[in-house]
């Protein structure tokens, strides 16, 4: 019976309805036809069981109903030929005794055409004399017309009826050497006959307010779609699915989190708010001022806090974290910030004392570099209330210090996705509130899937008045101009930020040495009549202390650093930025250190010295060029990497992605997040009887990780 008719009359089907979880478990080799050979390069491709190959989901399918003829054909376009195979023979110039493509004669009734296909020669066997192809590719002109080949498909007769191949689409599977193409459609058409009828684990509730065709039909019709509009159906019920199932992991969590702890509410009479707003040397931006009203709001109830704050790179994050430190500090709390590098810890204490200058409020700072003494007396500030802010990296804090009333946690993620980050604090039996700054430009529909369960409060304005960057790719070889254009900066009373080439881990000494000499060149030959400073990850925590109080105060006009001042640093006098090996950082590496530029009223300057060696790095340099804007370029840079690297690991709490992308799908993760935590809400840990396939579903997809969130 074809698939997608025994689909949609389930009534005619065989008695067992099967589940996705069973397919999970039945092994390929059940499948007749499926021996150990077969198995092994079903193997190679990830699948070896009925689920696995049922969801090996089509790269794309051909459509023939759009098919031309030979002699139709027009140079320069892009067509899709049925034809019968005349003869094959080798082409290009041999390497190592084999030619590197062949061509196939082809012809279809109303002419003769030449397509050529590059690489894959272990085609050429397969393709004998009267075999039927279809054949895609782009048209040319080369001694008369040819086609050359993207793609080539044995497939019978158009005439005959022949089950999976035929029909107006045919798909096209991923597949290896090992395993022909036209063998992939047979089996996945027999699984998919074998599989039947499949119980949906979406509650039927979500299915029909989504207006979602049914799971059958959704994994026949991607399949062997019936038309185009079908395809488009089974897509969207496929990727809400997949998207659905981690939107309700995420939103459990949250609810278990809000019902399991207690939180109290902060709220605070303004009286040391107000003091450090009036102090400011400007006025917030509308996003600041949001974002401040939704902190103060999630502090004001019961609930503990789980906000995110992002915004760009000196956006001016800082301000609404302040606000909500001071509140809790108001309501009689104790605040914490996290910082993930100490450097960083050292440079929020400083800003931080300097802003709240005159207010009374004891901020302390613990790095794990303070002498004994210092800790002690520290700590014991801490626990008997005396300090009110403090200042630390995760680790340091994380590690168990005593507070008297810590009621609000401030977490610094800067760059990383840190899901691992936020394991909450206790404290005394309450969960203290948290807020989570990241200045990683997250595309939104990412930020929805990492952080699905926080609240986002986003800046998405920079303040008034900022210029964007001049941005400069700059070969070695013309390195020394880019540097007398600092000179020039320097000139005016500005100051420069000298960034070294990066290096791996396991070279950390090299790091020394290129910084140091880096810092020997530009001291002595390129600034022998300024000053410069040297500032890298080994040196001591006073020496690093030292290096940047001195460019903070202009003793040093300078500032030669690895990539420490990547995140947080702070110089509004900084106009210019010359990063060394620009090749060799990422993107959003590059955008935090520009980052570093802009934050004063001088037009500022970047300049990435490079020679790229591979096409990305050149695309990763084209966009510092041509955009400023994080948001963007972090869009860039999913675009160049890939969606799949980003959810390589399960360790960020989310799974790979195998049809949702998340760019182009935006409006269905919204739809998938807002049911999804709707439906959590009203049942937190699926154990109504038709939410339990749910959570099956999402135990089997997410892993053990999840068991904690559905115990009672
Ligand atoms: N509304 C505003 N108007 C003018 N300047 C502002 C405003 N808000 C912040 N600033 C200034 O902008 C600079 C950057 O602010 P801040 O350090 O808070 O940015 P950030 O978002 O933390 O950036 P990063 O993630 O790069 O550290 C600071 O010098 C700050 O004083």
């Amino acid at each position: 019976m074809p698939v997608s008719e025994a689909a949609k009359d389930p009534g005619a089907l065989p008695p067992g309805r099967t589940t996705l979880s069973e397919l999970r478990r039945r092994p390929v080799r059940e499948l007749p036809g499926v021996g150990p050979r077969v198995e092994g390069a079903l193997r190679e491709l990830r699948i070896s069981t009925l689920a696995d190959l049922v969801s090996h989901y089509p790269a794309r399918h051909e459509d023939l109903s759009n098919v031309k003829r030979i002699s139709e054909l027009r140079v320069g376009e892009r067509a899709t030929v049925f034809g019968r195979v005349v003869s094959t023979k080798p082409v290009g110039r041999p390497v190592r005794g084999r030619s590197p493509g062949f061509s196939v004669q082809l012809y279809d009734g109303t002419g003769y055409m030449p397509a050529t296909v590059w690489g894959r020669p272990w085609l050429q066997g397969q393709l004998q004399p009267e075999t039927n192809v279809v054949v895609s590719g782009e048209v040319q002109r080369k001694y008369g017309l040819q086609i050359s080949v993207k793609s080539i498909e044995i497939v019978e007769d158009r005439g005959s009826e022949d089950g999976p191949h035929s029909g107006s689409f045919v798909p096209v599977y991923p597949v290896n050497r090992n395993i022909q193409a036209r063998r992939m459609r047979a089996l996945i058409h027999r699984a998919l006959a074998e599989a039947g009828h499949v119980l949906d684990p979406l509650p039927l509730s979500v299915i029909e307010a989504q207006e979602l065709v049914n799971l059958d039909d959704a994994i026949a019709e991607i399949h062997f779609p019936t038309t185009k509009a079908s395809l488009k159906e089974a897509l969207r019920r496929l990727v809400f699915h997949e998207l659905f199932i981690i939107q309700a992991a995420l939103g459990a969590r949250r609810e278990r989190l809000a019902r399991t702890e207690v939180g109290r509410s902060s709220a605070g009479d303004g009286s040391l708010l107000n003091r450090f707003l009036k102090g400011l040397p400007y006025s917030l931006t509308p996003a600041q001022e949001r974002s401040i009203a939704e902190v103060l709001g999630d502090m004001r109830r019961e609930k503990p806090m789980q906000r995110l704050l992002q915004g760009d790179v000196g956006s001016g994050k800082t301000a609404v974290a302040v606000a909500a430190l001071l509140t809790a500090v108001e309501a009689g709390g104790q605040g914490a910030i996290m910082a993930p590098t100490e450097v960083l810890a050292e440079q929020h204490f400083l800003s931080f004392s300097k802003d709240l200058e005159g207010l009374p409020v004891k901020v302390v700072l613990l790095t794990g570099s303070q002498g004994a003494a210092e800790r002690r007396e520290n700590n014991r500030a801490v626990a008997d209330g005396e300090a009110h802010i403090v200042v630390g990296t995760h680790a340091l804090i994380q590690q168990g210090v005593e507070f008297r009333n810590l009621s609000l946690v401030v977490v610094d993620e800067q760059h990383r996705f840190g899901v691992s980050q936020r394991t909450t604090i206790k404290e005394k039996g309450t969960t203290p509130d948290t807020l989570v700054m990241t200045a990683t430009p997250i595309p939104r529909t990412l930020s929805l899937t990492l952080y699905g369960d926080l609240e986002v409060s986003v800046i998405d304005e920079l303040p008034p008045g900022r210029k964007p960057v001049e941005t400069h790719v700059v070969p070695v070889s013309e390195r020394l101009e880019a540097y007398e254009a600092v000179g020039r900066e320097l000139e005016a009373g500005r100051q420069a930020y000298v960034i070294c080439p990066l290096v791996e881990e396991s070279e950390a000494l090299e790091d020394v040495r290129a910084a140091e000499e880096l810092y020997e060149e530009l001291a002595h030959e390129v600034f022998p009549d300024r000053s410069v400073g040297l500032l890298h990850g080994r040196m001591k925590s006073a020496e690093k202390r030292e290096a940047m109080a001195d460019f903070n105060a202009h003793r040093t006009d300078v500032l030669v650093a690895t990539v420490v001042v990547e995140v947080g640093v702070n110089v509004p006098n900084a106009s210019a930025i010359v990063i060394e090996g620009a090749e060799r950082f990422g993107l959003s590496q590059l955008h935090q250190l520009r980052g570093r530029v802009c934050r004063g009223e001088h037009p500022p300057l970047c300049f990435l010295v490079a020679d790229p060696k591979t096409g990305d790095s050149e695309k990763r340099l084209e966009a510092m060029v041509a955009h400023q804007d994080g948001f963007r370029l972090s869009e860039v840079d999913l675009a160049i990497r890939g969606e799949g690297t980003l959810f390589g690991s399960r360790q960020s709490g989310v799974a790979d992605l195998k049809v949702a992308r998340l760019q182009r799908d935006i409006e269905v993760l919204v739809e998938a997040r807002r049911e999804a935590f709707a439906l959590v809400e009203d049942d937190p840990t699926l154990k109504k009887p038709e939410h339990r396939p749910l959570r099956r579903e999402i135990r089997e997809l997410l892993g053990e990780d999840v068991e904690w969130l559905f115990r009672d």
